[in-house]
């Protein structure tokens, strides 16, 4: 008799769609070049889908999908989860709530994160689709999106990102060079938070040449 599987497949079997539908839409918008980024979605307290490192993420199957523990450890395979499952599974691990990260690598999040790298964050004030970030709820606000150093290190990295989430609240950040993370407590809100970051982060840049 086979060992039963820690999670519920079928759960595992909704999420893997729901983030192949969802990735097949930001891949068209040619937000994933070249294999990069990566996505998931939480399935249960300790288990998280996720996508397996190095596939065309264009074109995810089931079979690019596969679970990690809320600690970032392969459960049930001996598939190779994405090289940066632990900026996901942090996030999991921290927060109840959260359900979905995602990450691309999108034209204007990777100039942006250049342009800004210096300065350490992307000040956006005033815009409307302000609203679209959970907690807002009026133009008249500001947020500061943090942009850290790009590394390989992956505990740097999350250690970063942790000790800036004892300080503020965020739901998302850029890393130098590479591209943004944005993250929801469910795939439809993953995705406005991910979509507001591009547009706003579109709008600087459109504003930085408009001004020069
Ligand atoms: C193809 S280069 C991009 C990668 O180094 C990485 O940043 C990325 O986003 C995808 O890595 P992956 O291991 O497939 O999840
Ligand atoms: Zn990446």
């Amino acid at each position: 008799m086979s060992t039963p599987l820690p999670y519920d497949p079928l759960l595992l079997k909704h999420c893997a769609g729901n983030i192949i539908v969802n990735v097949r839409e930001l891949s068209h918008r040619g937000w994933t070049p070249a294999t990069s980024s990566n996505f998931s979605e939480r399935i249960d307290e300790r288990h998280v889908a996720i996508t397996v490192s190095g596939r065309d993420k264009g074109k995810l199957t089931e079979d690019d999908i596969m679970v990690v523990d809320v600690d970032g450890q392969p459960v049930a395979t001996t598939l190779k989860s994405s090289a940066e499952t632990l900026l996901h599974t942090q996030l999991y691990k921290r927060f109840p709530e959260v359900g979905c990260v995602l990450h691309t690598h999108s034209m204007v999040q990777t100039v942006a994160s250049r342009l800004y790298a210096g300065a350490g964050h992307v000040h956006l004030e005033g815009y409307e689709l302000l609203k679209a970030f959970v907690g807002n709820t009026t133009h008249e606000t500001e947020l500061d999106v943090p942009v850290f150093p790009n590394t390989q290190d992956m505990h740097t990295l999350a250690a970063q990102v942790d000790a800036l989430l004892d300080r503020q609240p965020m739901w998302g950040y850029l890393i130098d060079g590479h591209g943004l993370y944005a993250w929801g407590r469910d795939m439809a809100e993953a995705r406005r938070h991910l979509e507001a970051f591009e547009f706003l982060l579109a709008c600087e840049l459109e504003l930085r040449k408009l001004q020069r």
